[in-house]
């Protein structure tokens, strides 16, 4: 059954694969501080998530909440993580559970557990004979600022779920690159996501029951550092794209 999805930050990369797959299967409500240029389901609302009162409005019908909006570079300071990725994911949770939304889907990161890749583990952690795996279940060990906000995003999501039974969603996305696996970059083949996956991950995630989950969201690749086993587990998960047949 199509549902009536709010996507934050839509005019992004992981909006646009997202919209590439399903513009059909939703009923979109499409949200970004910066307007989209190109052809689009549903409507646009231009607006920060920083803004209380956009945001509720934005929010009024809808069952499931996406949220990627932020600032997604690894090296972005404190003041726009602390604004744009903290703040803004409180104030879209807050109006989600005012609104009766049933699901939000958080946008977090490999970097909010960056720093499981210590110099004993890489480069080896990295390629397909190595076992370590990491698998939703360890502590948050970011590596950066930028990671210690989605780790807190994940916290916000935890909270909000025990606090008023929002079902959540926590994608720790890898690296996400259109067409091809990132090339001579072992890490971001390990944990590359490809367009199609991406968009299949966030429909199971529409799609779903359950409660409070945190996965890992990368393709089946076979040099993976991550699990996607939960992903599959938890949410029908089925990917189809493996980094390693484009060697
Ligand atoms: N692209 C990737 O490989 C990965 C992305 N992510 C996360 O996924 C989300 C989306 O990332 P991308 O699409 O790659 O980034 P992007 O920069 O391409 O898209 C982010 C969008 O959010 C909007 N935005 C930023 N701050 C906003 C605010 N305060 N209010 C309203 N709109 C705002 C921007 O205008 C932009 O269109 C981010 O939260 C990022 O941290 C996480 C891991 C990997
Ligand atoms: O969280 C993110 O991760 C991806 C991959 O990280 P990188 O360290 O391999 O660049 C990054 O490309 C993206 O911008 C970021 O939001």
């Amino acid at each position: 059954m199509a549902q009536s999805v709010l996507l934050t930050g839509a005019a992004g990369r992981v909006g646009t694969a997202i919209l590439a797959d399903l513009a059909d299967e939703h009923e979109w409500r499409l949200m970004d501080r910066d307007p989209m240029t190109e052809d689009h389901p549903g409507e646009f609302v231009v607006a920060d998530i920083t803004d209380e009162e956009a945001v509720r409005d934005a929010m009024e019908g809808i069952d499931v909440v996406i949220h990627l909006a932020g600032d997604p570079r690894p090296e972005a300071p404190w003041d726009s993580v602390l604004t744009n990725n903290i703040d803004g994911t409180q104030t879209i949770f807050e109006a989600a559970v005012d609104a009766d939304v049933e699901k939000v889907v958080f946008a977090s990161s490999n970097h909010a557990v960056g720093a499981y890749e210590t110099d004993e583990r890489t480069p080896e952690m990295y390629r397909a004979h190595d076992d370590y795996l990491l698998d939703g279940t360890e502590l948050p060990r970011p590596g950066n600022l930028y990671g210690v906000s989605k780790a807190a995003g994940e916290s916000l999501g935890r909270y909000y779920h025990d606090e008023h039974g929002l079902s959540v969603a926590c994608v720790r996305i890898g690296n996400l690159t259109k067409g091809h696996p990132p090339i001579d970059y072992e890490r971001g083949q390990a944990m590359w996501l490809s367009y199609r996956d991406c968009a299949h991950l966030f429909d199971r995630c529409i799609r779903a029951e359950y409660e409070f989950e945190i996965v890992y969201g990368i393709s089946d690749n076979d040099r993976k550092y991550y699990s996607i086993d939960r992903a599959k587990a938890s949410l029908g998960y089925e990917p189809q794209d493996n980094s390693a047949q484009h060697d």
